[in-house]
C-alpha cells in the first residue's frame, strides 16, 4: 500500500497567551479528517525540534474534564514551545485514541461500572488503541522539520514516528498532575500501555524533567 500524503490547504496567524503560532490545515490521502498543526517559529530544516504529537481530546481539551491529562499536556506543550521560541504542536483528529467521541463516551460509561480503559474498548469491540501516526510524520515531512524532541509518555508513540523515518533525538516527559479522576486511568496506561509516568496521588501542578534520550 502506497504511503500517505498530505497538503497544506492554508495556514493562518493565532495569537495565544504564549505568542503567535500559526495553524496549518492539511488534507490527506487517508481520511477525511482536519488535521492541524500549531506552529511557532522557523522550523525548517531544523535540528531537536520540540514535538507535540496531540490526539483528539474534546471532553480533555475543550470541556477541561479530569477523568484524562490531556488538557494539561496541551497547554503544557504550548508553554514548552514557547519557552524555546520554536515548535510544533501536531493536532492529530484521533479522538479516544481513534475510536470516536461516542465510542469514548460510551467507555467512560464501562469505567464507572469498574472496566479500566483497555477493557472498556475491548468490551466495545475496538482494539486498546487504534491510532496511526503516518499522517502525523508526512506533516512534520512537509514542515521540513529534520529531528524532534518529541514531548510524551508513551514509548510505543516514539516507535511509531520513528518508523515513518522521523529522527526523535529525545523525549522530554509531559507528566500532568494525578487526582480522584485520573488516578485509574493514569495506572492504566503505565500498567497496560507501558507509558513511562510516575503516578502518586499529589497537588494538581504538571512536570516536565529535563530531556531524557529517545531509547
Ligand atoms: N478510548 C479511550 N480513549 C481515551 C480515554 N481517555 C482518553 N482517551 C483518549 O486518549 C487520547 C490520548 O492518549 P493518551 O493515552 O492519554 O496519551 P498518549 O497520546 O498515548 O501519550 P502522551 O504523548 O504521553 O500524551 C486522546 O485521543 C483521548 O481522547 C478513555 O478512557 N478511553
Ligand atoms: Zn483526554
Amino acid at each position: 500500500m502506497s504511503k500517505p500524503t498530505v497538503s497544506r490547504l492554508a495556514s493562518t496567524r493565532i495569537p495565544t497567551a504564549y505568542g503567535d503560532f500559526q495553524l496549518c490545515y492539511y488534507s490527506n490521502t487517508l481520511d477525511n479528517k482536519e488535521h492541524l498543526a500549531f506552529v511557532m517559529g522557523n522550523v525548517t530544516d531544523a535540528e531537536n525540534v520540540m514535538v507535540r504529537i496531540h490526539s483528539e481530546c474534546f471532553t480533555g481539551d475543550v470541556l477541561g474534564s479530569r477523568r484524562c491529562d490531556c488538557g494539561e499536556q496541551l497547554d503544557r506543550s504550548l508553554q514548552l514551545i514557547a519557552s524555546q521560541g520554536t515548535g510544533v504542536l501536531v493536532y492529530l483528529r484521533q479522538e479516544g485514541r481513534g475510536i470516536g467521541l461516542l465510542q469514548k463516551m460510551r467507555a467512560y460509561n464501562l469505567q464507572d461500572q469498574g472496566y479500566d480503559t483497555v477493557d472498556a474498548n475491548l468490551l466495545l469491540g475496538h482494539g486498546a488503541d487504534e491510532r496511526d501516526y503516518s499522517l502525523a510524520a508526512r506533516i512534520l515531512d512537509e514542515l521540513g522539520v529534520n529531528s524532534i524532541r518529541l514531548m510524551t509518555n508513551n514509548p510505543l508513540k516514539i516507535q511509531a514516528l520513528e518508523s515513518e523515518g522521523i529522527l526523535v533525538k529525545a523525549r522530554v516527559p509531559l507528566e500532568a498532575s494525578v487526582n480522584a479522576d485520573n488516578q485509574g486511568y493514569l495506572l492504566t496506561k503505565v500498567r497496560r500501555m507501558d507509558h513511562l509516568l510516575q503516578v502518586k496521588p499529589a497537588a494538581i501542578r504538571v512536570t516536565a524533567h529535563d530531556c531524557e534520550p529517545a531509547d
